[in-house]
């Protein structure tokens, strides 16, 4: 896969809904840099999906700024695994890239690729979607993630409905993931997910100033 150059980078990043509201968070800085991940961890409503999609761009931040400096989509894996039932899992990795224009066998060679890298060789096997466990559907998204390349993946709790058998292989995707060059972040409360990241931001242990 092509390796990706560069940063996400946030300087002095806060967060609150409306003027009167409290401060989510507040003087963030960090720096994720492609072939790296971060765990964002945190008691529920710390904010920590609010900071996924403000670094996505779709929430502005109150005050501070993001900078990016990798050229390439962004990405998201939701906590719940979707797919197409009957549809083989190798077809729903590939579905992105006949999107754009690629044939489906060059796209089934990209696909058994990442399944390959995700820990789901076996899927060759042309098993359907419905058939996979739990923790095979999140890494089977995550391949599905990767398929355009992107510069940034975002994954939000991808280990929550997991037993930890399965959460430890979703773990031990994410490491794999961030070593092929993409900044990978994600939210996440399982110890493991974030053990298995470079670093982390912990969004309970920040004071909250007025
Ligand atoms: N658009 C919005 N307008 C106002 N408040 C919001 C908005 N989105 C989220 N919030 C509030 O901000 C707080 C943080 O929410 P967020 O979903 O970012 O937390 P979280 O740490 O991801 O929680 P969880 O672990 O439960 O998913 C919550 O109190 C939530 O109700």
């Amino acid at each position: 896969m092509q390796v990706i150059e560069g940063a996400v980078k946030l300087s002095g990043l806060g967060h609150r809904f409306t003027a009167t509201s409290h401060w989510l968070y507040r003087n963030i800085d960090l720096s994720i840099a492609s072939g790296e991940s971060c765990a964002i961890t945190g008691p529920s409503g710390s904010g920590k999906s609010t900071l996924l999609t403000t670094i996505a761009g779709w929430v502005t931040p109150t005050e501070g700024h993001i900078e990016k400096s990798i050229s390439g989509t962004t990405q998201w894996v939701f906590q719940n695994p979707f797919g197409v039932p009957k549809r083989s899992a190798i077809d729903q990795v590939g579905f992105p890239l006949i999107a754009r224009g690629e044939s489906p066998e060059a796209a089934d060679l990209v696909s058994i690729e990442l399944c390959e890298l995700v820990g789901l060789s076996e899927l060759r096997d042309g098993r359907p979607f419905h058939a996979l466990s739990g923790g095979e559907a999140q890494r089977l998204m995550l391949a599905r993630a990767l398929a355009t390349n992107p510069a940034m993946l975002l994954v939000d709790e991808p280990t929550a409905q997991l037993d930890r058998a399965s959460a430890r292989s979703v773990n031990s995707a994410i490491s794999a993931i961030s070593k092929t060059g993409t900044v990978v972040i994600v939210a996440s409360h399982d110890p493991e997910t974030i053990a298995a990241c470079n670093q982390f931001l912990d969004l309970g242990k920040r004071s909250h100033p007025k």
